[in-house]
């Protein structure tokens, strides 16, 4: 598969090694917008998008203008989800984003959905989300925080939205602390006066997430319409 790479950050350099080690090969590392690359000219089977909150959407739609299938990891920048879906829909091309492309989160993102449908009547406790990332991420909270949240806010009608740090009894509060190195942490906790029920994910490195979207990379490259991780891994979880 020729890979471009919309981001040669942190995430690209670790897909990069990733995609090689499957027999895959880089054929473009963007830095900048690819408004200044002529895309026509290189063959990519698929755009793997891991850059910045301002870059994501200008780059992600250029390479659907190119009939470029894009896996994105970008955060920050969802506002304009919708939008860029409808521009892969009327180019024909193939889209997943996903907060979060580790397959231990993705495993976790279905605990959080079944813990909160458990808790929701459950008036004693209150629910919280801490997510823990290095001091480099331009973000707050992360992408998987706000997807753990909206996960929760459709399971209990109680929760309408959520908030950084100071929440209303209606919303949940997200806590987000950057420390040096940590690759992420995500808890979400639900807490009374008698007990505490925790779960918890924590990244050892950035090696999940890689895997996981050369992992979506591969599923993608031959087909159109937008899709998410779950669509990915949808064995996993029969
Ligand atoms: N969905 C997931 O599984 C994960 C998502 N992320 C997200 O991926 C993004 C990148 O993370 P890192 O690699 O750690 O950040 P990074 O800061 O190491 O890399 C970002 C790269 O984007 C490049 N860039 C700047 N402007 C650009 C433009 N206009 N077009 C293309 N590239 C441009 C920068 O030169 C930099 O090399 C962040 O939004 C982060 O939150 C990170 C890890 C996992
Ligand atoms: O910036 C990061 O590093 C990460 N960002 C993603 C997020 O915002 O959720 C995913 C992961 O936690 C690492």
């Amino acid at each position: 598969m020729k890979i471009a790479l919309l981001g040669y950050g942190k995430m690209g350099k670790a897909i990069e090694e990733i995609a090689a080690n499957r027999g895959h090969e880089i054929v473009l590392r963007v830095s900048e917008d690819i408004e200044s690359y002529n895309l026509k000219e290189i063959e990519i089977d698929v755009a793997i998008d891991f850059s910045v909150p301002k870059a994501a959407f200008k780059n992600i739609t250029t390479a659907f203008k190119n009939k470029i299938p894009v896996v994105s990891g970008t955060t920050g920048w969802l506002d304009d989800y919708e939008k860029a879906t409808e521009i892969c829909k009327k180019e024909d091309a193939a889209f997943i984003y996903a907060s979060n492309f580790s397959i231990g989160v993705n495993v976790f993102f279905e605990l959080n959905k079944k813990l909160a449908q458990m808790m929701k009547g459950l008036q004693d406790y209150s629910v919280e989300i801490e997510e823990i990332h290095h001091t480099q991420k331009l973000d707050a909270p992360s992408g998987t925080a706000i997807s753990l949240a909206q996960q929760i806010i459709s399971e209990n009608p109680n929760k309408k939205g959520w908030q950084l740090d100071h929440a209303d009894k209606d919303e949940i509060p997200v806590h987000a602390k950057r420390i040096t190195d940590v690759h992420g942490t995500h808890t979400v906790s639900y807490k009374s006066t008698i007990d505490t029920i925790e779960i918890m994910h924590m990244a050892h490195s950035r090696q999940g997430f890689a895997l996981g979207a050369v992992i979506a990379a591969e599923w993608l490259k031959d087909k159109k319409g937008v899709y998410t991780m779950k669509d990915v891994l949808s064995s996993l979880f029969e």
